[in-house]
């Protein structure tokens, strides 16, 4: 089960974190920029071009380090199809590194269209009976909020190609509560949400206990933190918020088991941008900025952890 690749990634770097490559243009150096601009104009091509650079040498300075990536489609579909060829660059780029990648597409739908989604994602697509890779991130961040008919596709992809899905259960942004903390009889629509991913993940389970349905809970509500892993002791969790949105490493330890699994937490303009916080940091030193503060975050959340082991 694709969850399992992604353990054992954590075990190996003792590192249970993701970077998230939301690469607006805003966050990549001039100079980049200056170079590709000079090549293919102030152009969609340019822009992706830049991006492509950009992450490809963070990929380079933190695979050995962090675990996986997570790419947000939205960061790539806004250049464009240059961008969206990007995103297919950098998913197998970094799967080729040996990250494993979760594609950020929060995607959701009826049935039918669910499956050229998971296709697309997860799957293979067929060209004339030729199965072909679409994008093939290892997985992908859903809404499964129009029920079971829209994750069944997924799960199909999951049980075919060893995939894993992230389904949204308590999101990180303010108004999350307006909708997700209503009560269902004398549950909250997140609770609610949470227990259909169990039940969805009973026929993908991995070896470790964690099935290939994973859930989003956001790192700015401990509180529901403790509670989720609590009451959902097979959902591996992403864990979004840390740094820019707030959260901490204290928050998050509640996301975890008592093994330092069970969880990854993500953080994307605290890396991406590393360099542009710290004191007199040449911009050509991007990546390694990123480095620093991949293990500054690991060390951090590390520290309110077990240690992180199989046994
Ligand atoms: O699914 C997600 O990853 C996600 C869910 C959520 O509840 N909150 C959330 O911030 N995210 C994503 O996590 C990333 C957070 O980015 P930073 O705030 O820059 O670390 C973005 O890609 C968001 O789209």
């Amino acid at each position: 089960m694709a969850f399992d690749r992604l353990i054992e990634n954590i075990v190996k770097t003792q590192n249970p974190s993701v970077v998230g490559l939301d690469p607006k243009l805003d966050y990549v150096p001039e100079y980049i920029k200056e170079k590709k601009f000079k090549k293919y104009g102030k152009t969609l091509k340019g822009a992706a071009k830049a991006i492509w650079e950009f992450n490809k040498t963070i990929i380079d300075e933190i695979h050995d380090i962090c675990p996986a990536i997570k790419p947000q489609a939205a960061y790539y579909e806004m250049y464009g199809y240059e961008g969206v060829k990007t995103l297919y660059k950098t998913i197998q780029y970094a799967k080729e590194k040996g990250m494993f990648v979760m594609t950020d597409g929060k995607r959701n739908d009826i049935g039918a269209t669910m499956e050229a989604y998971a296709t697309a994602h997860l799957g293979l697509t067929d060209v004339g009976g030729e199965l072909v890779e679409a994008f093939g991130a290892d997985a992908l961040t859903v809404n499964g909020y129009l029920g079971s008919d829209g994750i069944n596709p997924l799960l199909d992809q999951c049980r075919k190609y060893d995939k894993g899905i992230f389904v949204l259960v308590k999101t990180s942004n303010k108004s999350s509560g307006e909708l997700q903390d209503l009560m269902i009889g004398n549950k909250t629509v997140y609770a609610t949400m949470g227990s259909m991913c169990e039940l969805w993940g009973k026929d993908v389970m991995g070896k470790y206990g964690y099935s290939g349905v994973g859930a989003v809970v956001g790192a700015t509500y401990p509180e529901q933190l403790a509670e989720m892993r609590k009451a959902l002791p097979h959902t591996f969790f992403l864990v979004p918020g840390y740094g820019a949105q707030g959260g901490g490493a204290e928050g998050v330890s509640k996301a975890f088991d008592d093994h330092g699994l069970g969880a990854i937490v993500n953080s994307s303009r605290g890396v991406m941008c590393a360099y542009k916080k710290e004191d007199n940091c040449d911009e050509h030193d991007f990546a390694k900025a990123a480095r620093r503060e991949v293990i500054r975050m690991k060390e951090d959340i590390i520290s309110y952890l077990p240690k992180i082991t199989l046994e």
